[in-house]
Protein backbone atom coordinates (compact mmCIF):
# COMPACT_ATOMS: atom_id res chain seq x y z
CA UNK A 1 0.00 0.00 0.00
CA UNK A 2 1.54 3.53 -0.90
CA UNK A 3 1.51 6.22 2.13
CA UNK A 4 -1.12 8.21 -0.28
CA UNK A 5 -3.43 5.42 0.17
CA UNK A 6 -3.62 5.43 3.79
CA UNK A 7 -6.70 6.53 5.17
CA UNK A 8 -5.46 9.50 7.41
CA UNK A 9 -8.09 9.24 11.28
CA UNK A 10 -8.79 12.04 13.57
CA UNK A 11 -7.83 10.87 17.13
CA UNK A 12 -10.17 9.99 19.44
CA UNK A 13 -8.63 10.91 22.59
CA UNK A 14 -5.86 13.84 23.05
CA UNK A 15 -4.03 16.09 25.29
CA UNK A 16 -3.30 19.49 26.17
CA UNK A 17 -0.68 20.83 28.49
CA UNK A 18 -0.90 24.39 29.24
CA UNK A 19 -4.42 25.99 30.45
CA UNK A 20 -3.31 29.17 30.07
CA UNK A 21 -5.32 31.29 26.98
CA UNK A 22 -4.49 29.35 24.08
CA UNK A 23 -4.01 26.14 25.64
CA UNK A 24 -7.39 26.33 26.70
CA UNK A 25 -9.07 27.91 23.57
CA UNK A 26 -7.53 24.83 21.35
CA UNK A 27 -8.69 22.79 23.95
CA UNK A 28 -11.80 23.84 23.32
CA UNK A 29 -11.51 23.70 19.25
CA UNK A 30 -10.39 20.25 19.79
CA UNK A 31 -13.44 19.34 21.87
CA UNK A 32 -15.44 20.95 18.95
CA UNK A 33 -13.90 18.94 16.63
CA UNK A 34 -15.22 15.51 18.28
CA UNK A 35 -11.86 14.38 20.22
CA UNK A 36 -12.68 13.48 24.07
CA UNK A 37 -9.90 16.41 25.26
CA UNK A 38 -7.90 16.00 29.05
CA UNK A 39 -6.34 19.72 29.54
CA UNK A 40 -3.46 19.52 32.15
CA UNK A 41 -3.63 22.39 34.85
CA UNK A 42 -0.77 23.58 36.72
CA UNK A 43 -3.16 24.12 39.68
CA UNK A 44 -5.52 21.79 41.09
CA UNK A 45 -8.34 24.79 41.95
CA UNK A 46 -7.87 25.44 38.28
CA UNK A 47 -8.39 22.15 36.99
CA UNK A 48 -11.54 22.03 39.19
CA UNK A 49 -13.01 25.19 37.75
CA UNK A 50 -12.41 23.63 34.09
CA UNK A 51 -14.01 20.21 34.55
CA UNK A 52 -16.92 21.12 37.17
CA UNK A 53 -17.62 25.02 36.48
CA UNK A 54 -16.70 24.21 32.90
CA UNK A 55 -14.94 28.18 32.90
CA UNK A 56 -11.57 29.05 32.70
CA UNK A 57 -12.15 32.60 34.35
CA UNK A 58 -8.84 33.76 34.61
CA UNK A 59 -7.48 33.40 30.90
CA UNK A 60 -11.15 32.97 29.18
CA UNK A 61 -14.17 34.97 31.36
CA UNK A 62 -17.21 34.70 30.24
CA UNK A 63 -16.61 31.32 27.82
CA UNK A 64 -18.63 28.15 28.59
CA UNK A 65 -16.03 25.32 27.99
CA UNK A 66 -17.59 21.80 25.63
CA UNK A 67 -18.71 18.70 27.94
CA UNK A 68 -15.98 16.56 26.11
CA UNK A 69 -13.28 18.83 27.70
CA UNK A 70 -12.28 17.93 31.31
CA UNK A 71 -8.89 18.79 33.32
CA UNK A 72 -6.23 17.36 35.76
CA UNK A 73 -3.87 19.14 37.72
CA UNK A 74 -1.87 15.42 36.97
CA UNK A 75 0.17 15.02 34.12
CA UNK A 76 0.50 11.14 33.80
CA UNK A 77 -3.51 11.73 33.98
CA UNK A 78 -3.56 13.88 30.93
CA UNK A 79 -1.02 12.12 29.22
CA UNK A 80 -1.63 8.53 29.41
CA UNK A 81 -3.58 6.82 26.24
CA UNK A 82 -3.66 10.39 24.71
CA UNK A 83 -3.37 9.94 20.77
CA UNK A 84 -1.95 13.45 20.26
CA UNK A 85 -0.47 15.73 22.71
CA UNK A 86 -0.38 19.29 21.89
CA UNK A 87 1.72 21.91 24.37
CA UNK A 88 1.02 25.26 25.09
CA UNK A 89 3.30 26.86 27.69
CA UNK A 90 5.56 29.39 27.75
CA UNK A 91 8.49 28.97 25.39
CA UNK A 92 11.32 28.75 27.57
CA UNK A 93 9.90 26.78 29.83
CA UNK A 94 9.51 23.48 27.23
CA UNK A 95 12.87 21.93 27.42
CA UNK A 96 12.70 21.47 31.28
CA UNK A 97 8.81 20.29 31.19
CA UNK A 98 9.38 17.38 28.29
CA UNK A 99 11.72 15.61 31.00
CA UNK A 100 8.20 14.57 32.35
CA UNK A 101 6.46 14.07 29.68
CA UNK A 102 8.86 12.09 27.99
CA UNK A 103 7.89 8.51 30.03
CA UNK A 104 4.42 9.18 28.89
CA UNK A 105 4.45 9.35 25.50
CA UNK A 106 3.00 5.98 23.17
CA UNK A 107 5.43 5.25 20.38
CA UNK A 108 2.80 6.97 17.87
CA UNK A 109 2.07 9.56 20.05
CA UNK A 110 1.92 13.19 18.06
CA UNK A 111 3.23 15.63 19.42
CA UNK A 112 2.07 19.22 18.39
CA UNK A 113 3.31 22.24 19.23
CA UNK A 114 1.50 25.56 19.70
CA UNK A 115 3.76 27.82 21.19
CA UNK A 116 5.72 31.03 18.97
CA UNK A 117 8.98 31.16 20.07
CA UNK A 118 12.51 30.30 19.89
CA UNK A 119 14.61 28.96 23.03
CA UNK A 120 16.71 31.68 24.31
CA UNK A 121 19.66 29.78 24.80
CA UNK A 122 20.07 27.70 21.40
CA UNK A 123 18.00 30.15 18.92
CA UNK A 124 16.10 26.48 18.97
CA UNK A 125 12.44 26.46 17.77
CA UNK A 126 9.88 24.74 19.69
CA UNK A 127 9.82 21.74 17.23
CA UNK A 128 13.72 21.40 17.50
CA UNK A 129 13.86 21.38 21.59
CA UNK A 130 11.01 18.87 20.93
CA UNK A 131 13.08 16.42 18.98
CA UNK A 132 16.03 16.97 21.17
CA UNK A 133 13.90 16.35 24.59
CA UNK A 134 11.66 13.63 23.33
CA UNK A 135 12.39 10.12 22.26
CA UNK A 136 10.16 10.50 19.13
CA UNK A 137 10.65 10.40 15.29
CA UNK A 138 10.47 14.11 13.39
CA UNK A 139 7.24 12.41 11.49
CA UNK A 140 5.37 12.61 14.40
CA UNK A 141 6.13 16.05 15.17
CA UNK A 142 3.25 18.89 14.08
CA UNK A 143 3.31 22.35 14.90
CA UNK A 144 0.06 24.42 14.29
CA UNK A 145 0.11 28.30 13.39
CA UNK A 146 -1.90 31.59 12.46
CA UNK A 147 -3.65 34.61 13.12
CA UNK A 148 -5.25 32.62 16.14
CA UNK A 149 -5.73 35.56 19.22
CA UNK A 150 -7.24 33.00 21.65
CA UNK A 151 -10.20 35.33 22.89
CA UNK A 152 -11.89 35.84 19.42
CA UNK A 153 -11.45 31.92 18.89
CA UNK A 154 -12.98 31.05 22.15
CA UNK A 155 -16.18 32.99 20.94
CA UNK A 156 -16.24 31.12 18.06
CA UNK A 157 -15.56 33.79 15.86
CA UNK A 158 -14.50 32.26 12.22
CA UNK A 159 -10.99 31.93 11.76
CA UNK A 160 -7.90 29.61 9.90
CA UNK A 161 -4.74 28.36 10.68
CA UNK A 162 -2.37 26.20 9.34
CA UNK A 163 -0.48 23.07 10.88
CA UNK A 164 2.96 21.77 9.34
CA UNK A 165 4.85 18.64 9.77
CA UNK A 166 7.74 17.05 7.88
CA UNK A 167 4.91 14.33 7.25
CA UNK A 168 1.87 15.27 5.34
CA UNK A 169 -0.23 12.42 6.67
CA UNK A 170 0.87 13.58 10.36
CA UNK A 171 -0.38 17.28 9.07
CA UNK A 172 -3.78 15.88 7.91
CA UNK A 173 -4.63 13.82 11.14
CA UNK A 174 -3.67 16.90 13.10
CA UNK A 175 -5.72 19.76 10.96
CA UNK A 176 -8.43 17.32 11.11
CA UNK A 177 -8.36 17.07 14.57
CA UNK A 178 -8.46 20.69 14.80
CA UNK A 179 -11.44 21.81 12.49
CA UNK A 180 -14.88 22.66 13.36
CA UNK A 181 -17.46 24.72 12.77
CA UNK A 182 -15.63 27.97 13.25
CA UNK A 183 -11.83 26.86 13.07
CA UNK A 184 -10.44 25.75 9.70
CA UNK A 185 -7.11 24.16 9.50
CA UNK A 186 -4.71 23.88 6.40
CA UNK A 187 -1.60 22.05 5.94
CA UNK A 188 1.76 22.49 4.66
CA UNK A 189 5.53 20.41 5.16
CA UNK A 190 7.45 23.46 5.72
CA UNK A 191 7.83 23.62 9.80
CA UNK A 192 10.67 26.04 10.07
CA UNK A 193 8.38 28.77 7.12
CA UNK A 194 5.31 28.27 9.40
CA UNK A 195 7.00 28.44 12.78
CA UNK A 196 9.60 30.98 12.44
CA UNK A 197 6.58 32.96 10.98
CA UNK A 198 4.70 32.96 14.40
CA UNK A 199 8.09 34.00 16.05
CA UNK A 200 8.71 36.88 13.80
CA UNK A 201 5.73 38.44 13.78
CA UNK A 202 5.63 38.72 17.07
CA UNK A 203 8.49 40.70 17.08
CA UNK A 204 7.33 43.26 14.13
CA UNK A 205 3.51 43.22 16.46
CA UNK A 206 6.43 44.76 19.60
CA UNK A 207 7.33 47.24 17.18
CA UNK A 208 3.72 48.33 16.21
CA UNK A 209 2.94 48.37 19.73
CA UNK A 210 6.10 50.68 20.72
CA UNK A 211 4.55 53.29 17.74
CA UNK A 212 1.11 53.17 18.83
CA UNK A 213 2.37 53.92 22.13
CA UNK A 214 4.44 57.46 21.39
CA UNK A 215 1.31 58.27 19.26
CA UNK A 216 2.09 58.01 15.48
CA UNK A 217 -0.77 56.90 13.09
CA UNK A 218 -1.71 54.23 10.10
CA UNK A 219 1.45 55.85 7.39
CA UNK A 220 4.07 54.38 10.10
CA UNK A 221 2.34 51.62 11.63
CA UNK A 222 1.68 50.55 7.67
CA UNK A 223 5.36 50.91 6.69
CA UNK A 224 6.36 49.12 9.56
CA UNK A 225 3.63 45.97 8.71
CA UNK A 226 5.07 45.87 5.11
CA UNK A 227 9.16 46.26 5.07
CA UNK A 228 8.58 44.18 8.96
CA UNK A 229 7.20 41.36 6.42
CA UNK A 230 10.28 41.51 4.14
CA UNK A 231 12.61 40.99 7.03
CA UNK A 232 10.54 37.94 8.61
CA UNK A 233 10.78 36.44 4.99
CA UNK A 234 14.55 37.56 4.31
CA UNK A 235 15.35 35.47 7.46
CA UNK A 236 12.82 32.38 7.58
CA UNK A 237 13.86 31.98 3.58
CA UNK A 238 17.40 32.38 4.95
CA UNK A 239 16.79 28.94 7.35
CA UNK A 240 15.41 27.56 4.61
CA UNK A 241 11.82 28.13 4.35
CA UNK A 242 9.56 28.71 1.48
CA UNK A 243 8.37 32.08 1.02
CA UNK A 244 5.42 31.35 -0.03
CA UNK A 245 4.62 30.30 3.76
CA UNK A 246 5.21 34.01 5.14
CA UNK A 247 2.37 35.18 3.07
CA UNK A 248 -0.19 33.14 3.85
CA UNK A 249 -1.81 32.63 7.36
CA UNK A 250 1.14 31.83 9.43
CA UNK A 251 3.13 34.80 8.26
CA UNK A 252 1.39 37.64 6.78
CA UNK A 253 -2.19 36.59 8.02
CA UNK A 254 -0.83 36.22 12.16
CA UNK A 255 1.32 39.73 11.10
CA UNK A 256 -1.78 41.52 9.88
CA UNK A 257 -3.89 40.27 13.18
CA UNK A 258 -0.74 40.66 16.07
CA UNK A 259 -0.21 44.34 14.76
CA UNK A 260 -3.89 44.95 14.41
CA UNK A 261 -5.12 44.00 18.02
CA UNK A 262 -5.23 45.46 21.70
CA UNK A 263 -5.72 41.25 22.67
CA UNK A 264 -2.20 41.35 21.77
CA UNK A 265 0.29 40.74 24.65
CA UNK A 266 3.05 41.54 22.28
CA UNK A 267 1.53 44.48 20.80
CA UNK A 268 0.48 45.53 24.05
CA UNK A 269 4.03 44.76 26.09
CA UNK A 270 5.44 47.47 22.53
CA UNK A 271 2.46 50.01 23.77
CA UNK A 272 3.68 50.51 26.90
CA UNK A 273 7.64 50.62 26.06
CA UNK A 274 6.11 53.37 23.94
CA UNK A 275 4.40 55.08 26.52
CA UNK A 276 7.63 54.92 28.38
CA UNK A 277 7.47 52.19 30.50
CA UNK A 278 10.74 50.86 30.98
CA UNK A 279 11.69 47.33 29.77
CA UNK A 280 11.51 45.82 33.54
CA UNK A 281 8.08 47.48 33.99
CA UNK A 282 7.11 46.27 31.14
CA UNK A 283 7.72 42.66 32.42
CA UNK A 284 6.33 43.38 35.79
CA UNK A 285 2.85 44.53 34.33
CA UNK A 286 2.37 41.23 32.04
CA UNK A 287 0.51 38.71 33.64
CA UNK A 288 0.53 36.58 30.37
CA UNK A 289 3.12 35.22 27.88
CA UNK A 290 4.48 37.71 25.00
CA UNK A 291 6.97 35.76 23.71
CA UNK A 292 8.50 38.49 21.80
CA UNK A 293 10.18 39.91 24.43
CA UNK A 294 12.43 36.58 24.67
CA UNK A 295 13.13 35.90 21.44
CA UNK A 296 14.49 39.21 19.94
CA UNK A 297 18.21 38.60 21.13
CA UNK A 298 18.19 35.51 19.67
CA UNK A 299 16.93 35.86 16.79
CA UNK A 300 19.16 39.00 16.19
CA UNK A 301 21.92 36.27 16.79
CA UNK A 302 20.60 34.06 14.38
CA UNK A 303 19.88 36.88 11.60
CA UNK A 304 23.69 37.69 11.81
CA UNK A 305 25.12 34.14 11.46
CA UNK A 306 23.08 34.05 8.13
CA UNK A 307 24.39 37.77 7.12
CA UNK A 308 19.91 38.76 6.84
CA UNK A 309 19.27 42.89 7.94
CA UNK A 310 16.64 43.05 10.54
CA UNK A 311 16.93 46.37 11.24
CA UNK A 312 13.06 47.07 12.64
CA UNK A 313 13.78 44.20 14.64
CA UNK A 314 17.57 45.59 15.89
CA UNK A 315 15.46 48.93 16.94
CA UNK A 316 13.17 46.64 19.04
CA UNK A 317 15.78 45.16 20.29
CA UNK A 318 17.12 48.64 21.24
CA UNK A 319 14.26 49.95 22.95
CA UNK A 320 13.75 47.22 24.94
CA UNK A 321 17.88 48.00 26.39
CA UNK A 322 16.57 51.69 26.90
CA UNK A 323 19.24 52.88 23.89
CA UNK A 324 17.03 54.35 21.54
CA UNK A 325 13.41 56.54 22.43
CA UNK A 326 10.92 54.89 21.39
CA UNK A 327 9.92 58.10 18.90
CA UNK A 328 13.05 57.28 16.77
CA UNK A 329 11.59 53.72 16.02
CA UNK A 330 10.80 54.14 12.11
CA UNK A 331 10.97 52.53 8.72
CA UNK A 332 13.30 55.50 7.66
CA UNK A 333 15.83 54.02 9.83
CA UNK A 334 15.89 50.64 7.53
CA UNK A 335 19.21 50.77 6.47
CA UNK A 336 22.77 52.12 6.44
CA UNK A 337 22.90 54.07 3.50
CA UNK A 338 21.26 57.12 2.56
CA UNK A 339 20.90 55.75 -1.33
CA UNK A 340 17.68 55.09 -1.88
CA UNK A 341 16.90 51.56 -1.84
CA UNK A 342 15.01 49.02 -4.02
CA UNK A 343 11.90 47.87 -1.96
CA UNK A 344 11.87 44.37 -2.90
CA UNK A 345 13.30 41.65 -5.26
CA UNK A 346 12.36 38.57 -6.87
CA UNK A 347 15.21 37.57 -8.94
CA UNK A 348 15.18 33.55 -7.73
CA UNK A 349 11.66 33.33 -7.01
CA UNK A 350 12.40 34.61 -3.20
CA UNK A 351 10.93 37.83 -1.71
CA UNK A 352 14.25 39.36 -0.35
CA UNK A 353 14.85 43.00 0.57
CA UNK A 354 17.43 44.33 -2.14
CA UNK A 355 19.72 45.65 0.48
CA UNK A 356 20.53 42.31 1.83
CA UNK A 357 20.68 41.21 -1.86
CA UNK A 358 23.54 43.38 -2.09
CA UNK A 359 25.21 42.52 0.77
CA UNK A 360 25.50 39.10 -0.39
CA UNK A 361 26.56 40.09 -3.81
CA UNK A 362 29.15 41.95 -2.19
CA UNK A 363 30.54 39.31 0.33
CA UNK A 364 30.88 36.75 -2.35
CA UNK A 365 33.28 39.58 -4.27
CA UNK A 366 34.92 40.23 -1.16
CA UNK A 367 35.56 36.40 -0.79
CA UNK A 368 36.40 36.23 -4.70
CA UNK A 369 39.09 39.39 -4.21
CA UNK A 370 40.40 36.95 -1.01
CA UNK A 371 41.34 34.36 -3.35
CA UNK A 372 38.03 32.27 -2.24
CA UNK A 373 39.23 32.49 1.44
CA UNK A 374 36.82 33.12 4.61
CA UNK A 375 34.09 35.61 3.74
CA UNK A 376 34.82 39.16 5.38
CA UNK A 377 32.24 40.80 7.06
CA UNK A 378 31.29 44.27 5.42
N1 LIG B 1 -2.95 33.53 23.55
C1 LIG B 1 -2.99 33.48 22.23
O1 LIG B 1 -3.82 34.12 21.59
C2 LIG B 1 -2.04 32.57 21.49
C3 LIG B 1 -2.36 32.20 20.18
C4 LIG B 1 -1.47 31.38 19.47
C5 LIG B 1 -0.30 30.95 20.07
N2 LIG B 1 -0.03 31.32 21.35
C6 LIG B 1 1.21 30.79 21.93
O2 LIG B 1 0.88 29.82 22.91
C7 LIG B 1 1.89 29.76 23.92
C8 LIG B 1 1.22 29.88 25.28
O3 LIG B 1 0.60 31.15 25.32
P1 LIG B 1 -0.70 31.46 26.18
O4 LIG B 1 -1.34 32.60 25.51
O5 LIG B 1 -1.52 30.29 26.44
O6 LIG B 1 0.04 31.96 27.51
P2 LIG B 1 -0.62 32.17 28.93
O7 LIG B 1 0.31 33.06 29.65
O8 LIG B 1 -2.04 32.54 28.79
O9 LIG B 1 -0.56 30.69 29.57
C9 LIG B 1 0.64 30.02 29.79
C10 LIG B 1 0.36 28.68 30.47
O10 LIG B 1 1.60 28.04 30.72
C11 LIG B 1 1.67 27.68 32.09
N3 LIG B 1 3.04 27.77 32.55
C12 LIG B 1 3.75 28.87 32.92
N4 LIG B 1 5.00 28.53 33.29
C13 LIG B 1 5.08 27.18 33.17
C14 LIG B 1 6.09 26.24 33.42
N5 LIG B 1 7.29 26.60 33.89
N6 LIG B 1 5.82 24.94 33.18
C15 LIG B 1 4.62 24.54 32.71
N7 LIG B 1 3.61 25.39 32.47
C16 LIG B 1 3.84 26.70 32.68
C17 LIG B 1 0.77 28.66 32.83
O11 LIG B 1 0.34 28.10 34.05
C18 LIG B 1 -0.36 28.81 31.81
O12 LIG B 1 -1.26 27.73 31.93
C19 LIG B 1 2.85 30.93 23.61
O13 LIG B 1 3.96 30.42 22.94
C20 LIG B 1 2.06 31.83 22.67
O14 LIG B 1 2.87 32.54 21.76
C21 LIG B 1 -0.85 32.12 22.07
O1 LIG C 1 -1.15 37.75 22.21
P1 LIG C 1 0.04 37.48 21.33
O2 LIG C 1 0.77 38.74 20.97
O3 LIG C 1 0.91 36.40 21.90
O4 LIG C 1 -0.53 36.93 19.94
C1 LIG C 1 -1.40 35.86 19.98
C2 LIG C 1 -1.37 35.04 18.72
O5 LIG C 1 -0.06 34.60 18.43
C3 LIG C 1 -1.97 35.75 17.54
O6 LIG C 1 -1.99 34.88 16.44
Amino acid sequence: MKASDKKVVPPRRVAVLGAGSWGTTFAKILADGGADVVLWARRPELAREITEGRRNSDYLPGINLPRNLRSTSRLAEALTGAEHVYISIPSQTLRDNLAAIAPHLGPTTVVVSLMKGVEKGTGLRMSEVIAQGLPIDESLIAVASGPNLALEIAKEQPTAAVVSSASLETAQAVAMAATNRYFRSFVNTDVIGTEFGGVLKNLIAVAIGIVDGVGYGENTKASIITRGLVEMTDFAVAYGAHPETLSGLAGLGDLIATCESSLSRNNTAGRLLGQGYSFADVVKQMNQTAEGLASVAPILKLAEARGVEMPIVRQVSQVLAGTLEPKDIAPHLTTDSDEPQGERTTDDGQTRSRSSVWGSIKRAFDQLRDGGGSARRD
